[in-house]
Parts: structure tokens; sequence; C-alpha cells
């Protein structure tokens, strides 16, 4: 019997060959197609007049042009350049007889929102999406991978990639959760400790207590910025929760073969003697709230930390990087981000636009309204989410508190459609990213944090600790606290 991990497991499975570069030619059994980086790689297939090879493992959606208003969403879009992407998907995939999760399906959305939803992602598959984000399905125990242009082309081609092994780090996740503290304060505590390239070479393997108490959109929160971690790819290894979550779902076998699968599913986990390149050990027990300060995700603080300065980073180069963050978020070192003012609250994207994002969102926002000069857009990760949250009442929730509820698509996350920052506006933002200009404005400035903390944001019009919105107040910080910390 093999002992392993997950990884090389899954790998061996979908080796094909090793080719004579030395990398290994890799099957893909999901193939995930947005309309953003698909058109070119259908162009090179048509050119050669090359079929695609599985077109019944390919699925589309629409996601990054997505209007999120709905009087916009009509065909053709306003937008020229968004209603061609649209326009060539919607002939790429009829010609090809692939699913095209389109606005009419009522299944749009983020790739990565709609295809686990969707029970398409299971244990132990490869999934190739091109997007970087593609990590996100490694919560399943499957790999995911991000891909280029020409790879979806071999992919759409041939079912399959040239990929390079990469090595495995374990990182085991120790303690449990504070009240208000949640996944995606995790993995940004992850990034703080590990840095933004710390993954580079690697595929990150998280486990320990606080991973496998998340339910399955925490994980799939957590695995989505694997790579602003700098991992190829980010997984956890299935569990009686990811077998829960996936029975009953759309593409997911019932009955017979669902037992089967799932006897397949827990052979593929890693053993418990599997031996790892790296382990780390990461402990959350006591951890706050996480909120960037920077412009990249690993330039981050727990709340109740200062702000620090370029002089407490090693190197020169994360110095000045620190001092670029500090002038283009306008605050000073020891500085608190309690307190720090924003102009938009967003709420979404395929790091947290899930229900259950939406629901504890809702919590916070209950009885509240938000503060004046606050613009709130709250957009769901895919219209099935939508759909569940107007049938909780949710939307009512963030509407009477002054929220505008969007339709599904990416929408603030990276402005690729009419939601943008404006001017050096500042946005409390659930998404995974806040390089400069990520938002749509080149001064804009991005603060991530967790959907709880977004909605709190959004209330008092500033960065602050969500555990004030709590009945137990106990651990609530304020900007005060932190200074003192500080001197
Ligand atoms: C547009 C797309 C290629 C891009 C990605 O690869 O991740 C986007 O989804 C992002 O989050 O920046
Ligand atoms: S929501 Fe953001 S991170 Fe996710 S796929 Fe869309 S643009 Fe990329």
């Amino acid at each position: 019997m093999s002992s392993g991990t997950l990884y090389d497991k899954v790998w061996d499975k979908h080796k094909v060959t090793e080719l004579p570069n030395g990398q290994d030619q890799l099957f893909i059994g999901l193939h995930l197609v947005h309309e953003v980086t698909s058109p070119q790689a259908f162009g090179m297939l048509r050119e050669r007049d090359i079929d695609v090879a599985y077109p019944g493992r390919t699925f589309a959606t629409t996601d990054h042009i997505a209007p999120t208003e709905e009087a916009k969403r009509k065909r053709p879009l306003e937008d020229d350049q968004a209603e061609k992407m649209l326009d060539a998907l919607d002939t790429n995939t009829a010609e090809n007889g692939i699913t095209f999760f389109d606005f009419e399906s009522g299944r749009q959305g983020i790739t990565h929102v709609v295809a686990p939803e969707l029970g398409l992602t299971q244990p132990g598959m490869t999934v190739a999406c091109g997007d970087s984000h593609t990590a996100t399905h490694g919560a399943f125990g499957s790999i995911g991978v991000g891909v280029g242009t020409s790879q979806i082309r071999d992919i759409l081609a041939t079912g399959s990639i040239a990929a390079e092994k990469q090595k495995v780090r374990r990182i085991e996740v120790e303690g449990s959760l504070n009240e208000g503290v949640y996944a995606k304060d995790i993995i940004l505590k992850i990034i703080q400790e590990l840095g933004v390239d710390g993954g580079v070479g690697h595929v990150y393997e998280y486990g320990g207590p606080a991973i496998e108490e998340l339910g399955m959109e925490g994980r799939l929160a957590v695995c989505n910025m694997s790579i602003e971690g700098g991992a190829r790819a980010g997984y956890i290894n299935p569990d009686e929760t990811t077998y829960d979550y996936l029975k009953g779902r759309e593409y997911v076998p019932e009955g017979e073969e669902f037992e089967q699968l799932k006897e397949y599913w827990e052979s593929i986990a890693s053993d418990a003697d599997a031996e790892y390149d790296d382990v780390v050990t990461i402990d959350v027990d006591d951890m706050d709230p996480m909120v960037t300060w920077g412009i990249n995700p690993g330039q981050v603080v727990e709340i109740s930390e200062p702000v620090p300065a370029p002089e407490d980073f090693e190197t020169e180069t994360d110095q000045e990087a620190a001092q670029q963050a500090l002038d283009h978020m306008d605050i000073e070192p020891g500085q608190s981000m309690l307190g720090y003012d924003i102009d938009v609250a967003f709420l979404g994207t395929c790091t947290n636009g899930r229900v259950s994002d939406f629901r504890r969102a809702a919590e916070i926002l209950e009885g509240h309204t938000i503060d004046d000069g606050v613009r709130a857009l709250a957009v769901p990760g895919s219209e099935t989410v939508r759909r569940q949250c107007e049938a909780e009442g949710i939307d009512e929730t963030f509407i009477e508190a002054g929220f505008q509820w969007r339709r599904a698509g990416c929408s603030m996350c990276l402005a690729m459609n009419d939601d943008s920052l404006e001017g050096d506006e500042a946005a409390a933002s659930s998404s995974n990213r806040n390089f400069i200009g990520r938002q749509g404005s080149k001064d804009g400035r991005t603060v991530l944090m967790s959907p709880v903390m977004v909605a709190a944001a959004a209330v008092e019009g500033e960065i602050t600790d969500v555990r004030r919105f709590y009945d137990d107040r106990a651990d609530a910080l304020t900007a005060e606290d932190v200074s003192e910390v500080a001197d």
C-alpha cells in the first residue's frame, strides 16, 4: 500500500507520462473557464481546427465583467469590450458543446464559487482554470491550479498540461478561534507569518484542529488565498465535513455510486505517516481579527497590533515596500488601524462571497444603519448564493442597513465591471488583493478583512473591532488600547 500526501497520490493518479523536459504531463479532471482568459485559447484551437477534447469536463461561467446592477445585465452589454468577451464565450461554448452558466442559467457567478456549490469540485481531482484563485478548490482535497492562456489551450486540446511537481509544506493550525475571528483571519495570519512569497515552490497542506473545525465555506476561504502566500496550490484533506457538504449536490452521484466515491475520497487523503518537505505550526488560539495596513496581503496585522515601521523589516526590499505602503495608505507607523476612515464597504468575491459570509455579516448589521458617508455593496458570489440569501431574508437586512444588494460577479474585487473605487477612496473589503489600483482607482486604498469586519466598518464609517457588536464586548479593542501596545 502506498503511503504519502494527498498531493503525491493525486499527482500520481493524474500523471500521464514524464515529458522529455523533465516536467510531467498531468491529466486535468475539471476545467473551469471564464470570459477573460479563454477567448484567445479557443481561438488557437480554431486556427488549427482542433476540437475540445473533453467538453463534458469543461464548464464555463461569466464573472469578471458581469454587471452587478440588474438593469445592466441586458445583452448586448453597455461596455463593448465586456460584450465581446461574453459573446466569444457564448460562441465558444455553444460550438464545442460546453456547459455555460450564463445570466439566464440561474447559476452564473464566480467560477470558484459556482463549481464547489454545484458539486463539480470533488476530492482527488485535478482542477484547472485560467485564474490564479483556482487554489480555492483545494478545500475539497483536490489540486487546483491556476493556468495561463497557452495552458488553457493545451487543456482544451488534450485535457492535460505540462506541470512541475512542487514541494509540500504542511501548515498545522493549532488552537481554536475566538468569537469574531474566522477563516479569513487564519489565512491572513498564515501570510503574515510566512510572507507573500513564503510558499514559492510549494503547495500548502492546511490541517490541524482549527482547520478541521471549519465548515466548507471557511476552508474555501483559506485555500483561496494560498496564491497570496506564494503557494502554487493549497488543499485540505477531505473528511466528514467534505462528504456531508457534497451529498445531494447537483453534480454529485447518489446512492451506491456516492458510497464508492467516498471510499476513493477517503483513500486519497494524506496518510498519518506521510512525509512533508516542511512542517510549520501556527497557533490561532488568542488571535484577534486581522486587517491589512498596506498594499500586499502580507502587510497585515491583528487589529490589536500597531502598524509596523519600515525599520521593523529585515530586508531592504521589505523596508521599501513598507514605506511605499505607508505613503499610499496615508498612515504612520505605530498607528492603529482602528479608526481608519473608510468610504466604501465591499462584501463579496471568491474568498468571502458565500452564504455563511452574508449570514454572519447580516447578524452584525441587524438593527444598524451604515454610516452616512459610506457606499456599501453586497455582491453575492453566485446567483445560487443570492437566491439562498434572499430566501433567508438576508438581502432585506442588508438593504435596510443601507447596503446595495447586487447580482453575482467579481465586482469591485478588481473592477472589470462598473463597480470601482473613485479617487483615493478607502475600502473595507472582504476580497483577497490590496495591490495599488486593484479596485479600479490608482489612488484607491484597500483594507482586507473578514466579512463581519466589513459589516462593522460600514456601520462605523471606520475600521473597528467587530466584537463591539456582540453582546459580550469584553474582547473589543479601542485605538487607545493599541497605541498603549505600541508605546
Ligand atoms: C482576471 C484573472 C486572470 C485574475 C486572476 O488570475 O486571478 C483575477 O481573477 C484576479 O483575481 O486577479
Ligand atoms: S472574485 Fe476577485 S479574486 Fe476571485 S476570481 Fe474574481 S477577480 Fe479574481
